[in-house]
């Protein structure tokens, strides 16, 4: 496989051809593909703070943080000293452990959760409280948004953002019929469709699941209090409000965004952040509906590596640095970039809707007709002019800044982004919305 790049992709192109020979794809998460694209993946060799460094010796300014996680930067030397000492103590016990207490302590006291149970992954953690809302309520249904992406646990990757949206899967095979038909996909942000699923089948939804502020067909955010209208109509029908706060959990605020609008679900999930770049995540909700998961209750649910003491450690500590005065940083740092990306855009006539959820935000690249309208749901998201996207994303790595891949991703910043990162960020904006602009739609 070969590469158009102007940096040096040598080490970064034999490795890719290598993983292709025993990995499907070469990678092992779609999304880390430059299928949408084109081009070859990079392979990097170490992170440090805002940094990531490829295995040709290629230094970007990472606008990724592995999705989300890297809150704090790569490398940051109060996690990695903790980390360390836990490595030296063992890795896994299959025992319960002090930091998994205070881990959940910590998730306990920054959210409306009153217990919570730990997990591996974000899809595990959907996954299980799809299980719990269905084991409480006794009743099957339940509700998604097209555009949405809970992990690829089965029943939810109907219509998902993410991965499958950015590589136009449709309908993912090895999915049954029988699997999604208690799944009932809806519009974002359309509260009339929400009123009419639920006049047709209230007594039958056990919950209705949505990302807090989905991030995964771009940011999209909740409109006309969307949220606070999903929990009043699952609690008039006795069915649960999901909130799905893997990607905005711990990020938008201390309390992800719960912190912004305040809607109390009755079950939540959390991932990235809290693992302080290891794999944990969460799930958690009121004392009466958690108190259904074995060993308490019959809902089963468990993990071989859940609460493993190396990633509890590594998220402990990320979320006790993770101050008010880190997430002002963030939000100011964030507020920055889009201004940047957005006079650089307009220098260049290159219509787009820069959309954010607190320090969450995402770059649309629209048709100019669509540029003074914001993106409401998953359509709208699909009406991008995706080449123009895919040419500005390889000005920004020529110029050493690491987008997401994608034109359907969030964009994530971390606190050690500085002054001289926020130059490297101008000087590489020019030239890229001038390759933005040469695309013609
Ligand atoms: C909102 C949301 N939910 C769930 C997941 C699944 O998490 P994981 O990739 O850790 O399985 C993700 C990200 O992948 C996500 O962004
Ligand atoms: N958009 C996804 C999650 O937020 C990206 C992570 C992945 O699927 O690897």
């Amino acid at each position: 496989m070969s590469d158009h790049s102007a940096r040096s992709t040598a080490r970064s192109t034999a490795l890719f051809d290598q993983a292709s020979a025993v990995t499907p794809g070469g990678v092992n998460s779609p999304v880390r593909a430059f299928r949408a694209v084109g081009g070859v993946p990079r392979f990097m060799a170490s992170g440090d703070g805002c940094h990531i460094t490829d295995v040709d010796g290629n230094t970007y300014l990472d606008l990724v943080c592995s999705w989300g996680p890297m809150l704090l930067g790569h490398a940051h030397p109060q996690v990695t000293a903790a980390v360390q000492a836990a490595v030296s103590r063992g890795t896994s016990y299959g025992t319960p452990t002090e930091a998994e207490v205070l881990l959940g302590e910590e998730i306990v006291a920054r959210t409306p959760v009153d217990k919570v149970r730990l997990v591996s992954s974000g899809t595990e953690a959907t996954m299980s409280a799809l299980r719990l809302a269905r084991g409480f309520t006794g009743r099957a249904k339940i509700i998604k948004f097209a555009g949405c992406y809970h992990g690829h646990v089965d029943a939810l990757l109907a219509q998902a953002g993410s991965g499958v949206i950015t590589l136009g899967i449709p309908g993912t095979p090895g999915v049954t019929e029988a699997t999604t038909a208690d799944t009932i996909v809806l519009p974002y942000n359309d509260q009339p469709a929400v009123t009419e699923a639920f006049a047709q089948y209230g007594d039958q939804i056990a919950a209705v699941i949505t990302e807090a502020s989905p991030g995964n067909m771009g940011v999209v955010p909740p409109q006309d209090n969307f949220n606070a209208f999903l929990a009043q109509t699952c609690r008039a029908h006795g069915a649960l409000f999901i909130s799905d706060e893997v990607m905005t959990g711990f990020r938008i605020t201390r309390s992800g965004w719960y912190g912004v609008d305040g809607v109390e679900p009755d079950l939540m999930t959390f991932g990235k952040v809290m693992g302080g770049g290891f794999p944990a995540a969460a799930f958690g909700g009121r004392a009466e509906i958690m108190a259904h998961l074995a060993p308490e209750g019959s809902v089963y649910q468990a993990g071989t590596l859940s609460g493993n003491p190396v990633a509890t450690t590594a998220g402990l500590t990320t979320l006790r640095l993770a101050t008010d005065e880190v997430y002002a940083k963030l939000d100011e740092t964030s507020a920055t970039i889009q201004r940047m990306v957005a006079t650089a855009l307009d220098k260049e006539g290159v219509p787009h809707v820069i959309q954010a959820a607190g320090n969450l935000f995402s770059v649309f690249f629209v048709n100019s007709s669509d540029s003074s309208r914001p993106i409401r749901d998953f359509a709208g998201a699909n009406a991008q002019v995706l080449p123009r996207f895919a040419a500005f994303f390889h000005a920004m790595l020529d110029a050493g800044v690491y987008l997401p891949p994608s034109a359907f991703e969030a964009w994530f910043v971390s606190a050690a982004i500085d002054d001289d990162a926020l130059a490297e960020l101008e000087s590489a904006l020019a030239p890229a919305a001038a390759a933005a602009a040469a695309v013609q739609n």
